[in-house]
């Protein structure tokens, strides 16, 4: 595990960009292939500033999403319709180069289908292995759309898995195992904010397990890319 703090969110963003250059850089030289897995909320609004600032070959690039809402892409809680609005027609990404989730049908039907088309650009794999996976984290601890106590944090079998009783709105979505969260090559935390700084030392201080704190890749690094604010509380540890 790295813990990066930045001296604030600008340093934390740029610092997580260079991360993301990197691995793709590396990525592409061994694989010809970077995939990517995005996440919704504040870390989505980052990434549409940050992605562009890139130095990269983005026609090897793949972006899947570690969650999606079960939303059609126009609706302002669709994660694919954000970054389509701010990436799509003002960066080298276009339309295909994101697996979005199939549209008009059940979380269910939306997850076997995500599955199938892992299965597709992973082929042969018997988990699928991402070279990073952007996460978010919630105040209560979630990651992807793994909630507390949610039966989800402990599914083994499927890739990725529907959710209809979401505590964060809206309620039906489909989510990454942590059988595919903990198979990826790098997992990358960016979380800001003094809301955040409580929650942040449950995890990395306290050790508390909520969903966040089960991100372990088995073979891979988990970065926790924290501005000083959501930092707070481990600094105050530290300095007592
Ligand atoms: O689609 C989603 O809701 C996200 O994937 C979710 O996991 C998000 O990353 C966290 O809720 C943190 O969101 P904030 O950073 O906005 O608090």
């Amino acid at each position: 595990m790295k813990i990066i703090v930045g001296k604030n969110k600008d340093d934390i963003f740029q610092k997580t960009i260079n991360l993301i250059e990197n691995v793709a850089k590396e990525s592409i030289a061994k694989d010809n292939i970077f995939k990517i897995g995005l996440s919704g909320g504040s870390v989505a609004t980052f990434l549409t500033i940050g992605i562009p600032k890139i130095k990269t070959d983005f026609t090897k690039w793949k972006l899947f999403f570690c969650d999606e809402r079960n939303v059609p892409e126009d609706s302002n809680d669709s994660t694919y319709g954000f970054y389509k609005s701010a990436l799509i027609g003002t960066s080298k990404l276009t339309e295909d180069h994101f697996i979005r989730i199939k549209q008009g049908v059940s979380a269910k039907e939306a997850a076997a289908d995500y599955t199938e088309q892992l299965k597709r650009y992973f082929p042969g794999e018997t988990v699928p292995k991402f070279h990073l996976l952007l996460l978010g984290m919630g105040p209560d601890g979630h990651t992807c759309s793994l909630f507390p106590n949610h039966p989800l944090l402990e599914e083994t079998d499927e890739w990725i898995a529907a959710i209809t009783d979401s505590p964060k709105p809206p309620s039906e979505r489909i989510t990454m195992t942590f059988k595919v969260v903990n198979n990826s090559k790098n997992c990358v935390f960016v979380v800001c904010g003094k809301e955040k700084a409580g929650i942040v030392k449950r995890i990395l201080h306290n050790k508390e397990d909520l969903p966040a704190s089960r991100v372990n890749p088995t073979s891979g690094e988990v970065y926790w890319m924290l501005d000083e604010e959501a930092a707070g509380d481990l600094q105050k540890i530290n300095e007592d």
